[in-house]
């Protein structure tokens, strides 16, 4: 596997008033890896997602993402104050950096949610067609009067490509909401996947399944991983999920990694044992 480092996130954290959701996470993910994100309830998963995703803008710290500062801040103003981390100096004669998260997307990173939050009133194909559009090369003007129509006609014939890499061409004018659970996720990963992207976070993609729709999901992580070029980064509290399938793991504690290593290596891990698995055995 190459080692090309596609994310890194040096000591970032996130506080929200008095709560340090994200307290100075540092963290590698190398191309072609699928990485994982375990810790308890509240640990900080989801608001580091949603840092490096654009969502907030982080109290401190800075993101790189192949080689490029995308992401940067550090307590200033009143927040000097109130700032509890740490690190802060490191930062403070450059410049902020929080691009939003449609930028974000536009970089090469895309993500799903704890929560689907597919085009609930669209069909399949136009949800993974509206995502395509993120991308649209044309200025306002030829996308507010059709003017581009070789674009649309790509950007169409892309979505039809991936729906039917995904399996999902069968129910392609069906409404998003009318599938089954397990191929919303899988139009969700699509919709992400129409982006482009490098980089693939994914956010409990297991939420609510049954273990054979996990087991499915687990296939198609990987066939995606292989299919699309894509390295992964992943929340998940499904540990048989995230056993079988990550190369690596980091475990978050009250906001800061506490472990980092192989799925064998975290098994057997007292500090994790003790703070998450609880010595007992997957779910
Ligand atoms: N926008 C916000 N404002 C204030 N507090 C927040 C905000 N977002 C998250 N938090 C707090 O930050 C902490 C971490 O929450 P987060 O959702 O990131 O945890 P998590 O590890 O993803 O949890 P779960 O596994 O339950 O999804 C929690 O104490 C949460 O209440």
């Amino acid at each position: 596997m190459s080692t090309e480092n596609v994310l890194k996130v040096e000591n970032i954290t996130m506080q929200f008033g008095g709560v340090i959701a994200v307290d100075n996470m540092n963290l590698e993910i190398n191309k072609g890896e699928i990485v994982s994100l375990i810790g308890p309830n509240g640990a900080g998963k989801t608001t580091a997602f949603n840092v490096i995703t654009g969502v907030y803008a982080p109290s401190n710290g800075a993101i790189y993402y192949k080689g490029n500062k995308i992401v940067q801040n550090h307590p200033q103003g009143k927040m000097k104050k109130l700032y509890r981390g740490e690190n802060p100096a490191m930062y403070e004669s450059h410049r902020v950096l929080a691009p939003t998260p449609d930028k974000i997307t536009c970089l090469g990173i895309a993500r799903t949610f704890q929560n689907i939050r597919l085009f609930k009133s669209q069909t399949v194909f136009d949800n993974i067609l509206i995502a395509k559009h993120m991308l649209r090369t044309s200025n306002v003007f030829t996308a507010t009067f059709h003017l581009n129509g070789k674009e649309e006609a790509r950007m169409r014939e892309e979505s039809e490509r991936l729906l039917e890499i995904v399996g999902l061409t069968d129910v392609r004018n069906e409404l998003a909401t009318s599938l089954p659970y397990g191929k919303q996720r899988r139009l969700e990963i699509a919709r992400a996947l129409a982006t482009k992207p490098e980089l693939l976070l994914l956010d409990e993609p297991a939420a609510g399944m049954n273990p054979q729709e996990t087991l499915e999901l687990t296939e198609f992580i990987d066939e995606i991983r292989k299919k699309f070029d894509l390295t992964v980064f992943m929340i998940e509290h499904h540990m048989d999920l995230v056993m079988e399938i990550s190369d690596r793991i980091y475990v978050l504690d009250f906001g800061k990694p506490i472990a980092e290593g192989t799925p064998e290596e975290i098994r057997n891990n007292p500090k994790v044992i003790e703070a998450y698995l609880g010595g007992a055995d997957d779910e």
